[in-house]
């Protein structure tokens, strides 16, 4: 019996990861998050509530919990966000994440941390795991930060990276691309969408495969954790449009000299995930058959 805790579990990756891991009979799972309880399920798992930015709370649930393994997903994800309010930015993303190694030395835990392309400066991707941080937003900073404080722990880790994570929650807090430009397209409305940022993007229920993995493994290091296909948001957009018969001349390119969010995005990122399939056994859906997987779920 693996014992594993999650972070986070009101979010889009905590989510997938109550949904894959309630009801194995191999992992005791333990869903924490800040606040109530939002999940739409409440069996296979115990639920407490931990924010994270609370040292106390984290000391005491991960103490009382004792895991064999820690799945860390919980952060502010908002990079628009992150770069106007860099405190809460900072509580959230790094000191936090001293919080939990804290308490992951305190009971000898597995930490599975999970990290971004955002601490890439986007000049040449697609990244592979031996690839130099080089972070261009306030919030790349935070969780290259983050990984800073991971890969000094001493525990036995291991930093899960993604990219533009997609798919369905239940009261999700932010959308993701596809859902964006679907909305978008049904309410008639006309989207720019960049042709000059490259990503590799995943299926939430792909990512959580991936740290499942990990987590049941204890596999320790740098592990891409992400979808197979490099696309640009454009290109995103037209599959997306064309996946639900949708109108595409509502979708105009642009590129940096016209679209312009408040923190910079790094242009050309997604990650080389060789590493996962031989490693870890990870194997994620491509990005048609991940749009297909999300509309089963609208
Ligand atoms: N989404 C993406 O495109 C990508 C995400 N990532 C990383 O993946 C991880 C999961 O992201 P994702 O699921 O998409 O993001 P979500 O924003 O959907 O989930 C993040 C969760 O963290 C929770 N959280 C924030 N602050 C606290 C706190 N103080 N205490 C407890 N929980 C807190 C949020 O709680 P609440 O619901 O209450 O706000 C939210 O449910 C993050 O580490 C993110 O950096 C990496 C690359 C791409
Ligand atoms: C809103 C918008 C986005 N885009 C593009 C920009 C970007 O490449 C892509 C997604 O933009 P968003 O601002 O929605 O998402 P963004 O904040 O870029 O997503 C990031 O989230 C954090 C958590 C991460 O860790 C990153 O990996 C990445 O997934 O879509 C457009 O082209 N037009 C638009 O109107």
């Amino acid at each position: 019996m693996k014992k594993i805790l999650i972070t986070g579990a009101n979010g889009l990756l905590g989510q997938k990861l109550v949904a894959l891991l309630a009801n194995q009979p191999d992992v005791e799972l333990t869903a924490t998050a800040r606040g109530a309880n939002r999940l739409p399920h409440t069996d296979g798992y115990t639920y407490l509530a931990m924010d994270i930015t609370n040292r106390d709370e984290v000391l005491s649930v991960i103490g009382q919990v004792r895991p064999d393994a820690v799945i860390h997903g919980a952060a502010m994800t908002d990079v628009d966000k992150c770069e106007l309010d860099k405190d809460a930015c900072w509580a959230q993303n790094v000191t936090a994440v001293e919080y939990i190694v804290e308490a992951c030395r305190a009971t000898n835990a597995f930490l599975c941390h999970v990290s971004t392309d955002f601490i890439f400066d986007g000049a040449a991707g697609p990244y592979t795991e031996e690839a130099e941080g080089n972070p261009i937003s306030f919030y790349g900073w935070s969780k290259y930060a983050a990984e800073k404080v991971v890969k000094h722990s001493g525990l036995r880790w291991a930093i899960a990276r993604t990219v533009l994570v997609y798919g369905i929650a239940h009261d999700m807090s932010r959308s993701n691309i596809i859902l964006w430009v679907k909305k978008s397209l049904e309410d008639g409305k006309t989207i720019n969408v960049v042709t000059d940022q490259f990503r590799s993007p995943t299926l939430a229920e792909d990512l959580a495969a991936g740290c499942a993995l990990i987590a049941r493994q204890e596999a320790e290091g740098i592990f891409n954790i992400s979808g197979s296909d490099v696309l640009t948001p454009y290109e995103m957009a037209i599959q997306t449009a064309d996946y639900f018969s949708l109108d595409k001349s509502l979708i105009k390119p642009a590129d940096g000299s016209t679209f312009r969010q408040t923190a910079r995005r790094p242009p050309r990122t997604g990650f080389v995930i060789d590493k996962a399939r031989t490693v870890l056994g990870y194997n994620p859906r491509s990005f048609s058959e991940g749009i297909a997987v999300l509309a089963g779920q609208l």
